[in-house]
């Protein structure tokens, strides 16, 4: 009951995906390479790929928004859409979430979307990140990250909100909240999460820092769950992916959601203010000018 009715409050309250959904190519069939009948149709969208396995009742879905996987508009719309048939397919009780692009598994908010943007555009933007977690957070599927790149801020967020976490052994991916870095905030419930992984004292450091953890750290201070050599990352993530799915749904989910709903009903009393609050913070004229710096290091950096 408890889950029954957690659940339906977050669906009240969450947006309809669809109604965000700006020039997206979604519901695409595309037969796997190799593969037969309809357990190995890939699905998805332009800019996530969806492999579901019906026989495991595990699918793996990629994101794939080169160069970085940035969490644009329609990325954010699209990884709505995916998990929410995956949800309503009862074919389904796992997802495994990894990266289709080479050294990086999500670079963060996308920060075209809110530089030099009007307030309508940031706010419809921040809503589909609010969204984003929501659904990831609250999600009745076992979600295994196979973290196969680089995490930072936004990544590090949709990577966090997943049940489970496999990073690959590479100096160079490295994960964590580094917006201080940037002049800008981990909300409220991006804190929260991070408090709930990592605890309150690690989290404070951590967030005042803008620290970026590398493999061995992450797993140290307990942001990933498993490092293993990157040729093993997806192997690891099913082998957890097992050991998830080898405990009873019901059990399992009422637990998940009794571990998560206060963290995530904090966010859903106060989405607009929340919203406003994002807005009025990218909108100042300061942190458009840290977030266009820092956008344009990332451009000269290049080469
Ligand atoms: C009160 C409430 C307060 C609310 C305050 C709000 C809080 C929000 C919480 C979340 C915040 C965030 O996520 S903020 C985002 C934080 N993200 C980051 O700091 C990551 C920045 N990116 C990187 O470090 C690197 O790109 C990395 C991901 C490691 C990959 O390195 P690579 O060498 O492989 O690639 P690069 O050459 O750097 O990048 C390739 C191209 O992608 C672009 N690019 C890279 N990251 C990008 C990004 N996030 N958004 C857009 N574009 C990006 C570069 O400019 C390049 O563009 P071209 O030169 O044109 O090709």
């Amino acid at each position: 009951m408890a889950l029954a009715s957690g659940v339906r409050f977050a669906e009240r309250a969450l947006l309809r995906p669809w109604a965000l959904l700006r020039g997206t190519t979604l519901g695409r069939t595309e037969p796997a390479a190799g593969g037969g009948g309809d357990g190995a149709r890939r699905f998805g969208s332009q800019r996530v790929l969806v492999e579901p396995d019906a026989a495991s009742g595990v699918a793996v879905m990629k994101l794939r928004n080169p160069p970085v996987n940035a969490l644009s508009l329609e990325l954010l719309t699209e990884l709505v859409i995916s998990l929410e048939k995956l949800e309503n397919d009862k074919t389904f009780r796992g997802v495994i979430l990894t990266s289709d692009c080479p050294r990086v598994f999500c670079a963060g908010l996308d920060l075209t979307e809110i530089c030099g943007r009007n307030p309508a555009h940031c706010a419809e933007y921040w809503k589909a990140m609010q969204e984003l977690w929501l659904r990831t957070y609250l999600s009745s599927l076992v979600l295994v990250a196979a973290i196969n790149g680089a995490c930072p801020a936004g990544g590090c967020i949709i990577a966090l909100s997943c049940d489970c976490r496999v990073l690959a052994d590479n100096p160079k991916y490295r994960i964590g909240l580094n917006e201080t870095l940037l002049g800008i905030i981990a909300p409220f419930w991006l804190k929260d999460t991070y408090v709930n992984t990592i605890g309150h004292r690690a989290s404070e450091q951590a967030l005042q820092l803008g620290s970026l953890f590398p493999p061995a750290e992450a797993l140290q201070v307990g942001l990933v769950d498993q490092v293993v050599p990157e040729d093993q990352v997806q192997s690891t993530a099913l082998s957890e992916m097992a050991r998830w799915l080898a405990v009873p749904d019901h059990a399992r989910q009422l637990t998940k959601n009794m571990m998560r709903k206060a963290t995530a009903d904090r966010l859903l009393r106060q989405r607009d203010a929340d919203t406003q609050n994002f807005v009025s913070f990218v909108c100042r004229d300061s942190i458009q000018k840290s977030l266009q710096a820092y956008l344009e290091k990332l451009r000269q950096r290049k080469g």
